[in-house]
């Protein structure tokens, strides 16, 4: 469950591409189309919300684009497409405009969810943490309806009109260790400081990272490494907001920080084999096999995400 067309890319792009290999069917679910956010290329501001507000459909068609960079075919936006729109960035007036998904009834944006999810039946489900990772109204309210989604879908009372109760085997929120992004930015101020190196002037920080903890809470680590190529062409895809000089990357502020091809989580629901770091996010699931490995996103992700 992702909030906007792209974080899906940054967050989970290589192990998206990786269970659809794998032959897991992967299902994407987008809160918003994105149209409040900037745009980079100058050739194409005029699509920005305070001039001709097509950005959101743009977006639409990127998504597509870094959909089939990595090979997942079932993608949905929440309630249909434009259904919520995009809040803006915490605080701004847009927050409060009719239709913006941070005003949204968490208890209706679940049960748009629930009907997905009881068609699919995922083992798995991957969302953001309870501060959306930065602190984004729209991934704050992804979290909290992904969360009361997963509850309610496995309630025989909840809607039976949706669909059967489905009981999801494993929750994660998308997480990155503190560790690995330090090594990560070292790298990048050497890069930096090297003239014409790279096409960015300046890093991000470690806190401007969505879901940075200390590495003891990450629980589970998907080595992408053979996907780096696709998730660098799907974040390329979404060329309104993302620039990728692997391997780095910059949003809009044009502030680098480190691309990163090993994925990695925070297991909130369901069982872990001993202490050790899971290497897959279908670990402990009774029964599974890889024909019946589903896995759900919120916009976001896909396979699992
Ligand atoms: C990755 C992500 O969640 N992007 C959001 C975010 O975009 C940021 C926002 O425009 C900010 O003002 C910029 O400085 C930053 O570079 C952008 O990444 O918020 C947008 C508006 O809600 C959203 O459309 C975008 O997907
Ligand atoms: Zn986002």
């Amino acid at each position: 469950m992702h909030a906007h067309p792209d974080d899906e890319s940054i967050n989970n792009g290589a192990t998206m591409a990786k269970y659809a290999a794998e032959g897991a069917r992967v299902t994407l679910v987008t809160c918003t189309l994105g149209e409040e956010g900037e745009v980079i290329p100058s050739a194409l501001a005029h699509l920005a919300p305070d001039r001709d507000d097509t950005l959101g459909p743009h977006r639409v068609a990127e998504l597509a684009r870094a959909m089939k960079e990595l090979g997942v075919t079932d993608h949905r936006f929440l309630g249909g497409p434009g259904h919520y729109r995009d809040s803006g960035m915490m605080g701004v007036e847009q927050n409060e405009r009719p239709g913006a998904f941070w005003s949204a009834d968490v208890d209706e944006a679940a049960a748009h969810l629930v009907q997905v999810i009881r068609e699919v039946r995922p083992q798995v489900l991957v969302t953001y943490d309870p501060n959306g990772g930065y602190g984004h109204p729209d991934h704050i309210q992804a979290h909290r309806v992904a969360m009361r989604a997963a509850g309610l879908t496995a309630d025989p009372d909840f809607r039976p009109d949706l669909g059967a109760p489905w009981d999801i085997d494993k929750v994660y929120w998308n997480r990155v260790p503190r560790g690995v992004l330090l090594e990560g930015f070292g790298r990048l101020r050497r890069d930096l400081a090297e003239p014409g190196r790279l096409p960015f002037r300046q890093a991000a920080s470690v806190t401007d990272v969505p879901g940075v903890v200390d590495d003891p809470i990450v629980t589970t680590e998907i080595d992408g490494t053979g996907f780096a190529a696709a998730k660098a062409a799907a974040m390329r895809a979404h060329a309104t907001q993302i620039e990728v000089a692997e391997p780095y990357f910059a949003l809009s502020n044009k502030l680098a920080q480190p691309f990163l091809a090993t994925e990695y989580y925070e297991l909130v629901r369901g069982r872990r084999e001993g202490g050790i770091r899971e290497s897959d996010l279908f670990e402990g699931i009774p029964g599974d096999s890889c024909e019946d490995r589903q896995t759900f996103g919120e916009r976001q992700n896909g396979t699992a995400l």
